[in-house]
């Protein structure tokens, strides 16, 4: 279906919307009323760039405090429309949006609010525009499609529509499967917008926090089928208030828009199947089976601090790329490379970042149908040059610019460390680490909704309610994302002093700030490493008092984790025990994690004392902060 986006969603003046709005991809634009009167461009001017752009209006609003009004607001309001049917024709579109009134001499009553519509469609008609009816779910009298619906049935008019918008209806929790009854052809358009669980004003809560569909917690895709099932086939468009959005890239807000809009549609599409949909077939989204690889850039010179990091947490060298100089580091099921060729994307990646991990390698069950979904999802194909006979294995750029590569076992793909590997066939010894628990990628925080987008859509993923971490110099939020066996934790830092901030300053941008690797035994584990030299992170005294205090644990089990500077976690299904890494200059380090039982969290209670720990460490004691 044909997709727009209000120009209200995004940031910058007229010209760099349209841009932004074009670039995304998308069909067409709604034009915010204030955005066009802040903008120097007659009418005309405007109608011609946008379709400059290859866009359409496809909607002028809004209109408000129309309906219901005495003399002499009626005849006013009246007036005010003819103006505006006027503006619209030198625009060049068809449809204004008409939001329920909050006029104060407003006086409701359905018949009279008809009444005035079947008056309005008689303007329209002259004018040759057609009106919608939006229910603001604030609105005086009309706060409920339902009502906006049988204010547009009685008012009996081809040139009056109605007008639904997925916030208006869910927000205030009204079965959206009450659309089905409408008759499609009586929607006139339809705005869709998500947001997130907060109990607050409607109007508030409409105005600064909707964000775009799946990035929130409402049940856009029940209003989305509900929709359908009407038989409406008329545009999809975005109307997003919301703060960050306001202040955010244009195009970042708008192609995150656009990939919210597809995978929308195809989620409906595959919940109710008797649904038609205008969108291209492309394959499910699967879960990740396993994260096969993690690769960091780095520099010939800059290697060792990694390598040696590498080795101290049990990692030993298995083996080489055939023709580029990659070494592959193993314990347990983690592939490790370490990459440090002078060409290609891994020197782009180190030059702009420092060493960082520039590649993850994921299994899925298909390779070459999740890099189809990823690219129908919008995501940038990655390409690079491979030596003959090595594998062209699918990949796209991921958040922030690394790579994701897709991996399975179904195909030639699944002989990696056989076809582009030179391994060695002896057995390693390891230090008890067995697989990769989750990735921490740190952002700023206004990059946090698109993050989790580009992984709840491309991969079958739910997401953890987000937790507040306090770092002593701030506040970081960390979302969590679980697909099958990949976990990953977006933190989003506001605060540029957090050791998030400072990573991000550090590393010039959004990169995987740290890696939790899984063990079986974790004091067996902190007993290995700690003979190859980790750097383990000391833990404080009083943490292990009030731990003991907290959940009345066994003396002996305090006094071990103590000593192994473990810290430890409960939630209702079990234990968790973590073991951290000093962190290296830039702010990047390793943690060791073990789960027990069913234990689902990553350990927040502990990031405050965890967060300390590390800063300590960046500082000489006594040290004053600059
Ligand atoms: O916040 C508002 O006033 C407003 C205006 C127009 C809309 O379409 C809408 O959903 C909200
Ligand atoms: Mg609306």
């Amino acid at each position: 279906m044909k997709t727009s986006i209000a120009t209200v969603s995004l940031s910058g003046n007229l010209t760099e919307k349209l841009a932004a709005i074009q670039a995304a991809g998308f069909d067409g634009i709604e034009i915010f009323e204030q955005d066009f009167i802040a903008s120097d461009f007659s009418p005309t001017e405007v109608g011609r760039m946008v379709r400059d752009h290859g866009l359409e209006i496809t909607l002028f609003q809004p209109f408000r405090d129309f309906e219901g009004l005495p003399e002499p607001h009626r005849n006013r309001a009246f007036a005010r429309a003819a103006r505006k049917f006027e503006l619209m024709n030198q625009l060049g579109t068809d449809l204004v949006l008409f939001c329920s009134s909050l006029h104060p001499a407003a006086m409701g009553g359905i018949d009279r609010m008809a009444a005035d519509f079947h008056e309005l469609g008689d303007l329209a008609a002259q004018h040759g525009v057609r009106v919608g009816y939006e229910a603001l779910c604030w609105g005086r009298f009309v706060n409920d499609h339902r009502d906006a619906w049988e204010v547009v049935r009685r008012a009996d008019h081809p040139n009056i529509g109605l007008i639904l918008d997925s916030f208006h209806t869910l927000g205030r929790k009204i079965d959206p499967d009450s659309i089905r009854s409408i008759p499609g052809d009586r929607i006139f358009f339809v705005q869709l917008a998500d947001a997130p669980a907060i109990d607050m004003d409607l109007l508030y809560w409409s105005r600064h926090f909707r964000n775009m569909p799946g990035e929130g917690d409402l049940e856009v895709s029940a209003f989305m089928r509900a929709v359908l099932a009407t038989g409406y086939d008329g545009w999809l468009s975005l109307e997003i208030f919301n703060d960050q959005f306001r202040a955010g890239l244009p195009r970042l807000v708008a192609l995150d828009g656009h990939r919210s809009l597809i995978a929308l549609q195809d989620r409906a599409r595959r919940e109710e199947p008797a649904l038609s949909v205008d969108l291209p077939d492309f394959p499910p989204p699967a879960p990740v089976e396993q994260i096969e690889f993690i690769e960091f850039a780095t520099s010939p010179e800059d290697a060792t601090e990694l390598t040696d990091l590498l080795s101290a947490t049990g990692f030993e060298p298995a083996g080489n790329h055939v023709s580029k100089p990659v070494t592959l580091w193993r314990q347990g099921n983690v592939n490790l490379l370490v990459n440090t060729d002078a060409h290609g994307f891994a020197r782009t990646s180190f030059v702009a970042h420092g060493t960082t991990v520039s590649e993850i390698g994921l299994n899925v069950p298909d390779a070459q149908a999740s890099f189809a979904r990823a690219t129908a999802l919008l995501a940038q194909p990655h390409t690079q040059e491979i030596g003959a006979g090595e594998l062209s294995i699918p990949a796209i750029r991921g958040v922030s610019g690394s790579v994701i590569r897709f991996l399975d076992s179904a195909s030639d793909l699944s002989r990696i460390w056989q076809v582009d590997f030179r391994t060695e066939s002896k057995s390693l010894n390891g230090a008890g680490i067995i697989g990769i628990d989750h990735i921490a990628q740190t952002m700023p925080y206004d990059e946090m909704l698109s993050s989790s987008l580009f992984y709840t859509e491309i991969f079958e993923a739910s997401k953890s309610p987000m937790v507040d971490v306090i770092d002593p110099d701030g506040l970081v939020r960390s979302q969590a994302i679980r697909s099958g066996k990949m976990r990953v934790t977006l933190n989003g830092a506001e605060a540029r002093r957090t050791l998030a901030g400072r990573f991000i300053e550090e590393s010039l941008g959004s990169s995987v700030q740290h890696i939790a690797f899984a063990s079986a035994d974790i004091f067996a584990t902190a007993a290995a490493i700690q003979a190859r030299g980790f750097p383990a992170l000391r833990i404080g005294a009083n943490y292990y008092d009030d731990l003991a205090a907290r959940f009345g644990l066994d003396p002996a089990l305090t006094d071990r984790l103590r000593r192994a500077n473990i810290m430890y976690d409960e939630d209702a299904g079990g234990q968790f025990f973590q073991l951290y890494s000093m962190p290296r200059k830039d702010g990047f380090f390793f943690e060791v994690v073990q789960r027990q039982g069913n234990y689902q969290g990553y350990g927040a209670p502990n990031a405050p004392f965890r967060i300390a720990a590390q800063k300590r460490t960046a500082r000489p004691a006594g040290m004053p902060r600059v």
